[in-house]
C-alpha cells in the first residue's frame, strides 16, 4: 500500500452564516475519517447536502475544519470544481498560469504547457477570452485540460465530468484513466454511479456530515442502494 498523503480524523467543519442564524451550529461536516494514499482513486458518494464537496475542500487545504484534524504529506492537491477557482476577468490562458502558479509550479514550467492545455480544451479563440464569457462547459474544459497538464499529486473532482459534451466525457475520462494508471492519486465525487464505479476501486459513503462506510466499491455500493431501497435508513 502506498504512503498516506492525506489523514482527516473526525473532522467537522461549522458555517458562519448559518451560525449567526440561530445558536445552533450548522455542522456541514460532523465527523469524517479518511487516510488517501499515494495511488488510490477514492469515490465520495451520498445523497445531496450530504457533505461531499465541503470534505472535498478540506482534503484541498481550502477549508480547515472547526474540529477534528487533518495532516497532509506535502503534496500539491487540485480541485477541479465549477463552484470556485477561476478569476472571471482573466482570460482562460492567465487562469491556466495562475493555477499552475498556485500548485506551485514555475512561471516557466506553467507557459511550457499552455499550448498543450489550449489543444487539450479544445477552447480555440476562447482560450484568449476573459472567462466570464465561458459556458459551464467550456470552464470544465479548461480546469480538466489545466489539472492533466499540471499534474497535481492528488487530484480531487467535484461534480465536473458530467458538465461537458458526451465527446469531451470520454476524452477527459480517458485522460482520468491514464492518469490513475500511472498511479496517481484521484478522489471523485459524483452521482454518476457508473463514472464511480469506472474509475474507483474505493469508496467512502457519507451521509449528514458523516463517513457511514468506506471499502471497496461493490461492498459499499451494496450497502447504499439497500438504504436507498429502505428509504435511508442508515442517514
Ligand atoms: N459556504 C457555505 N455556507 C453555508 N452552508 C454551506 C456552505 N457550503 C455548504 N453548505 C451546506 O453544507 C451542507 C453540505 O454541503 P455540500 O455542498 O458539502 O454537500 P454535497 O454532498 O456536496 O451536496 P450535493 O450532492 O448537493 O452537491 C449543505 O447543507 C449545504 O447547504
Amino acid at each position: 500500500m502506498g504512503e498516506i498523503l492525506v489523514e482527516l480524523r473526525n473532522v467537522g467543519v461549522a458555517f458562519s452564516a448559518q451560525r449567526q442564524l440561530n445558536d445552533n451550529r450548522f455542522w456541514a461536516l460532523e465527523d469524517v475519517s479518511l487516510s488517501l494514499r499515494r495511488g488510490e482513486r477514492l469515490g465520495v458518494i451520498g445523497r445531496n447536502g450530504a457533505g461531499k464537496s465541503t470534505l472535498l475542500r478540506v482534503i484541498a487545504g481550502i477549508l480547515v475544519p472547526d474540529r477534528g484534524s487533518v495532516q497532509r504529506a506535502p503534496v500539491s492537491c487540485q480541485l477541479l470544481s465549477l463552484a470556485l477557482g477561476f478569476t472571471p476577468h482573466l482570460s482562460g490562458r492567465d487562469n491556466a498560469i495562475l493555477s499552475g502558479l498556485m500548485l506551485g509550479l514555475r512561471r516557466r514550467d506553467i507557459v511550457a504547457r499552455l499550448p498543450a492545455i489550449r489543444e487539450f480544451s479544445e477552447l480555440g479563440e476562447f482560450f484568449e477570452q476573459p472567462i466570464a464569457a465561458y459556458s459551464a462547459g467550456m470552464t470544465m474544459r479548461l480546469a480538466f485540460s489545466v489539472a492533466i497538464q499540471v499534474e497535481p499529486d492528488v487530484l480531487l473532482i467535484d461534480e465536473v465530468l458530467a458538465v461537458g459534451d458526451a465527446e469531451f466525457q470520454q476524452k477527459s475520462g480517458a485522460a482520468l484513466r491514464q492518469r490513475m494508471g500511472e498511479g496517481h492519486t484521484v478522489v471523485l465525487v459524483s452521482h454518476d454511479e457508473s463514472q464511480v464505479a469506472k474509475l474507483c476501486d474505493r469508496v467512502l459513503w457519507v451521509e449528514h456530515g458523516k463517513s457511514v462506510l468506506e471499502g471497496g466499491r461493490d461492498d459499499v455500493f451494496a450497502a447504499y442502494h439497500r438504504d436507498l431501497h429502505l428509504g435511508g435508513a442508515a442517514a
